[in-house]
């Protein structure tokens, strides 16, 4: 219970819908003299020295002498006490509504949006698939090659407006172009929208390590380059094209800020529960602004 204390940390409630262009961390932190010591104690250790210590406080039954270090040398274990604490502290604010995530192709929907989907106790949807399921198992680069993107768009729509009609108490990743079509909005508005924001380079970096064969529109046979300068090229024209679009969501998790906020040097450092966390967390303040409305 003490480490959960330790670890917990408060979401500043941002209004980033004055969004102008790709946002950058500048939020006012509440915790910052917390923070600078964190990094202070830290800066020196290399992220896989940090995953280290983080492994070793699990194994070691004196794990509080290495989460006393500092707050962000948790455990895997912690993580999940807060994380299922969050979860317990939201979930009766939903009143049942589903989540849906959002974000640009890579930004970690289906990797956040299952552990948070397993700490609430609702059920995932990933969009993609559903869609592949409603073409016989015709995969999305198929349907993108063969019958093009409109018709791709089409059954996209149509799943999203199956699963906010028929379901509740779902947590759904959606396709990363989810958000350029106006009607998709009117569907997924009826839960709560989540916008997982990730810095474009390390988008690209973890696409040129999976590769770009589940994701037509990142395909670039042509420029030649190495994968991370293709894939980060194609990232930044659609950016360019939708960037906007990803504000029309509750909530925005940045994961430049909850690096900065945590302490870390990189949001590479940051783990998919610690992003989840945040996402209950900014969760929480759009409720919080839901209800001030009402
Ligand atoms: N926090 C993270 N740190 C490092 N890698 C991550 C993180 N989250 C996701 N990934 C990795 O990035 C890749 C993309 O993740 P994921 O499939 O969850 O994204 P997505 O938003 O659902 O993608 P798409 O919309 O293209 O289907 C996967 O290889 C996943 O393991
Ligand atoms: O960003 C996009 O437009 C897409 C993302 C994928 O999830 C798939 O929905 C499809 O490849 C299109």
């Amino acid at each position: 219970m003490e480490a959960v204390q330790r670890f917990h940390y408060s979401a500043p409630c941002i209004d980033w819908r004055n969004f102008e262009g790709k946002p950058r961390g500048s939020l006012r932190y509440s915790q910052l003299g917390r923070i600078k010591e964190n990094k202070r104690l830290i800066a020196h250790l290399k992220p896989d020295k940090r995953r280290d210590l983080r492994q070793r406080s699990v194994s070691d039954k004196n794990s509080s002498a290495l989460l006393e270090t500092g707050n962000i040398l948790h455990s895997p274990f912690d993580e999940e006490l807060v994380l299922k604490r969050k979860a317990e502290e939201v979930k009766p604010y939903l009143n049942g509504r589903s989540m849906y995530l959002v974000g640009m192709m890579g930004s970690g929907k289906t990797t956040v949006g299952k552990i948070m989907a397993r700490a609430l106790g609702y059920s995932f949807f990933d969009c993609d698939t559903l869609i592949e399921e409603a073409m016989n198992g015709t995969s999305v680069t198929e349907i993108f090659e063969h019958f093009g993107e409109s018709v791709f768009r089409e059954k996209e729509t149509e799943a999203l407006k199956k699963l906010s009609l028929m379901y509740h108490q779902v947590v759904v990743s959606t396709g990363g172009g989810a958000v350029i079509r106006p009607i998709n909005w009117k569907y997924m508005h009826k839960g709560i929208s989540i916008w997982l924001d990730v810095p474009l380079e390390a988008l690209a970096q973890r696409i040129a390590a999976v590769g770009t064969n589940s994701r037509p529109l990142l395909h670039d046979d042509q420029s030649g380059g190495d994968p991370y300068t293709v894939a980060l090229n194609r990232l930044s024209t659609i950016w360019e094209a939708r960037g906007e679009a990803y504000t029309n969501a509750s909530a925005r998790v940045s994961l430049e800020n909850i690096t900065s906020k945590i302490g870390y040097r990189n949001v590479s450092d940051l783990t998919p529960a610690e992003i989840a966390i945040e996402a209950f967390e900014q969760v929480q303040c759009f409720l919080k602004e839901e209800d001030c409305m009402a």
